[in-house]
């Protein structure tokens, strides 16, 4: 049993679609939850005139009926509103019109190389698809990943944790579920409200300096329950799975889990997580498991399989390529010196990169799931998963522990 997911689309087509084929039947779905993740998608200080443009939904035309899956695949569809603007530019059949090419390459996009690679005169035919519009399509499928887990008890969050040079202070506790609560009301999608404003602050200064930002988002995702994921092949572990995902996300250049980078300066014996029995935990939880832990510096997996801890991932994001005091670069149609395409653009896009994270990570999860736990019906899925718990005796971790 295994979950695909793929999109079509270009940033001033049509629309764009998701398939996601391998979801079980009877697995109830929530419309208006579906397009929240649409819209936290769209949100962002430091993003460009686009977004007002476009008020995205995603909506079945395949696969669902009233509101619940019915076992085939299902597509979502996510129309451009910006099409109108671009009827003669993007049309899929000839048009009368005379439509110029693009042919100055910008730097850190795909133009130069994707169009050697395809043979393309006219860069449009590279930037169209590389652009992350694509990631609305990610995050409509990564949606219904996202229904599949949580009717497994399984919950998905994420938050800023730098933008440009700016970070949020270091946590004194591990944060739980509750504490998302509002995220998606700061503009920058940051739970600390002195280093939002900052944040924020900065991403206007350097507009103004035409510049563009990066940061890094971390997520966090609860419930999961241990064992998803394998150690027993390289393509089943989990974290790499994961990895994978993640940096697939335009201008995503690095992840890591846990306590990641700053492992390498850890000695070994605080960077592990040591193996409680319940006895030996005061922490007045009345649930019972075999063990506990009482830190999380692996983030969640130990050898490619999930511990039963939440699951803990950041991901850096390059400041996006469209700069718009254009960098240096040459005509491809001339070979001469040229300054790089100006196109209206975002310059910060963390807070809604997050978002595409999330979704990329409920992917990966729910196709470890349904590896594992396989099933026709969501009823199955459930029945295997309890059985499957009862049998290493695991009744769930502490939230947020
Ligand atoms: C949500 C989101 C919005 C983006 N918006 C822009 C944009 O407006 N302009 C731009 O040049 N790049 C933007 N990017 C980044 C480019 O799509 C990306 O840098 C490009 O596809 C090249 O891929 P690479 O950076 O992974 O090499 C955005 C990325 C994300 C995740
Ligand atoms: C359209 C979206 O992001 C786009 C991603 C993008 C790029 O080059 O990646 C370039 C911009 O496109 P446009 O020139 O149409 O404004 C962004 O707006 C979106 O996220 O929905």
């Amino acid at each position: 049993m295994s979950l695909t997911l793929t999109t079509a689309g270009e940033s001033h087509g049509p629309g764009l679609t998701a398939i996601v084929e391998g979801l079980p039947a009877g697995l109830e779905l929530d419309r208006e939850a579906i397009n929240r993740d649409m819209a936290r998608r769209q949100l962002g200080h430091g993003r460009g005139g686009r977004m007002k443009i476009e008020k995205d939904a995603a909506e079945p035309t395949a696969g669902v009926r009233h509101g619940r899956t019915l076992g085939g695949p299902i597509a979502l569809q996510v129309a451009n509103r910006d099409y109108a603007n671009w009827e003669e530019r993007m049309n899929p059949w000839p048009v009368e019109a005379d439509v110029p090419p693009v042919h100055m390459p910008r730097p850190g996009h795909a133009d130069l190389v994707g169009a050697w690679k395809y043979g393309h005169d006219d860069v449009r035919n590279v930037l169209e698809r590389a652009s992350a519009r694509e990631t609305a399509a990610r995050v409509a499928g990564g949606a219904l990943a996202k229904a599949f887990l949580s009717a497994l008890g399984v919950e998905i969050r994420s938050h800023v944790t730098q933008i440009g040079p700016v970070t949020a202070p270091q946590r004194d506790r591990p944060l739980v579920v509750a504490d998302f609560e509002g995220v998606d009301e700061d503009p920058v999608r940051c739970l600390d409200a002195e280093a939002s404003k900052a944040m924020v602050a900065h991403i206007t200064a350097e507009r103004k300096n035409n510049e563009s930002i990066g940061g890094t988002y971390e997520v966090v995702v609860y419930g999961l329950a241990p064992g998803i994921g394998s150690h027993v092949s390289w393509t089943e572990r989990l974290d790499g799975r994961l990895a994978q995902a993640i940096c697939s996300i335009q201008a995503h250049k690095g992840v890591e889990f846990g306590d990641g980078f700053d492992l390498a300066a850890t000695p070994g014996s605080q960077a592990q997580d040591e193996i409680f029995g319940v006895e030996d935990v005061a922490d007045g939880d009345e649930r019972t498991g075999a063990v506990r832990r009482r830190t999380n510096h692996a983030g969640g997996l130990e050898g490619g399989m999930t511990n039963g801890q939440p699951l803990v991932v950041r991901a850096v994001v390059k400041p996006i390529p469209t700069i718009t005091k254009p960098l240096r670069s040459v005509d491809l149609a001339t070979g001469e010196p040229a300054k790089a395409l100006r196109e209206r653009t975002d310059n910060c896009v963390v807070p809604a990169a997050g978002v595409v994270g999330e979704a990329m990570i409920a992917f990966v999860l729910a196709s470890a799931y349904r590896e594992k736990f396989g099933g026709d019906h969501i009823d199955d899925v459930r029945a295997a998963l309890a059985a499957y718990q009862e049998r290493i005796g695991w009744v769930g971790a502490p939230i947020g522990a």
